[in-house]
C-alpha cells in the first residue's frame, strides 16, 4: 500500500486547540473539494509507503504528527495509523469532514466547507469566518456537533480568489474579518478564536 504525499516538514502546530506543539505535518496530495479560500497548493505528490513515511517522520524530536493535504482521509487508513501507533506518535488529523476517517486517529479537527459531517468521532470543530453574512447561523449548526473544541479561524484572504488581487483590498478585507470574528466569539463565548500563527511567525 503506499500513500501520495505532497510535503512532509517540521514545525508547530499554527492552528487550533493544539497552536504550538511542535510538530511533523504529513501532507497527503488530492482534495475532493475546490475551495476558492484554499492556501495550499496540494496536486503534487510522490507515493510513499509506510516503511518510508515512519523512517521519515521519526528523523525529528516530536512524536505529534499532524496528518494533513489536501484532503487526508481520501487515502488515510487505519493500517498506516497503526503503524505510527506502534512507532509512539500522536496522530492528528486536519479534515473538511465530508469523508469516513480511521477510528483509530488520536485527534480529529474538522474544518467544515460544506454541511456534510461524516469523518466520525470529531474532537475539534474549526470553522473558517468568512464574514458573508451567514457565519453566525453556520456557527449555530456546528455547535450540534459533539466535539471538545470550538474555533473559529479568520480566512486568509490574501490567498483568496475571490478577492482583488489588490494588496490594501486583501489587508482590509483581512482587518474586516477579523474584527467581525471578534464580535461573533463575544457573543458566542463557547467558541475560541484560532490564528493562522505559523503566518504570523512567518514559519511553514
Ligand atoms: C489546507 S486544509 C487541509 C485539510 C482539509 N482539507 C481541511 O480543509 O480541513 C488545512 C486547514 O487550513 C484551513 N484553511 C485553508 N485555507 C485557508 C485560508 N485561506 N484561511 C484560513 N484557513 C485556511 C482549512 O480550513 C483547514 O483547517
Ligand atoms: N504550521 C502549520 N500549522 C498548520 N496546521 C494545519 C495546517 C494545515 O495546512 O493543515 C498547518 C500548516 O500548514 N502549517
Ligand atoms: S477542503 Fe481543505 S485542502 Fe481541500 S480545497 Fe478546501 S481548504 Fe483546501
Ligand atoms: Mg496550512
Amino acid at each position: 500500500m503506499t500513500y501520495k504525499v505532497n510535503e512532509i516538514f517540521y514545525s508547530l502546530q499554527g492552528e487550533g486547540f493544539h497552536t504550538g506543539v511542535p510538530a511533523v505535518f504529513l501532507r497527503f496530495s488530492g482534495c475532493n473539494l475546490k475551495c476558492p479560500f484554499c492556501d495550499t497548493l496540494h496536486a503534487d505528490g510522490r507515493e510513499m509507503d509506510a516503511d518510508e513515511i515512519v523512517r521519515l517522520i521519526s528523523s525529528y524530536p516530536s512524536r505529534h504528527v499532524v496528518i494533513t493535504g489536501g484532503e487526508p482521509a481520501m487515502q488515510l487508513d487505519a493500517a498506516l495509523v497503526d503503524r505510527l501507533h506502534e512507532n509512539g506518535w500522536f496522530v492528528q488529523v486536519e479534515t473538511n469532514g465530508t469523508l469516513p476517517l480511521p477510528g483509530n486517529v488520536d485527534w480529529v479537527t474538522c474544518s467544515p466547507k460544506t454541511d456534510r459531517i461524516a469523518c466520525g468521532r470529531v474532537d475539534e470543530i474549526k470553522l473558517l469566518y468568512m464574514a458573508d453574512g451567514y457565519d453566525a447561523e453556520r456557527m449555530e449548526r456546528f455547535s450540534a456537533v459533539e466535539a471538545r473544541s470550538y474555533s473559529l479561524q479568520p480566512c486568509d484572504c490574501s490567498v483568496s480568489d475571490l478577492h482583488e488581487d489588490d494588496g490594501g483590498a486583501v489587508e482590509c478585507r483581512n482587518k474586516f474579518i477579523l474584527e467581525e470574528c471578534i464580535a461573533c466569539l463575544k457573543a458566542n463565548p463557547q467558541w475560541r478564536l484560532s490564528l493562522q500563527t505559523h503566518k504570523l511567525l512567518d514559519i511553514r
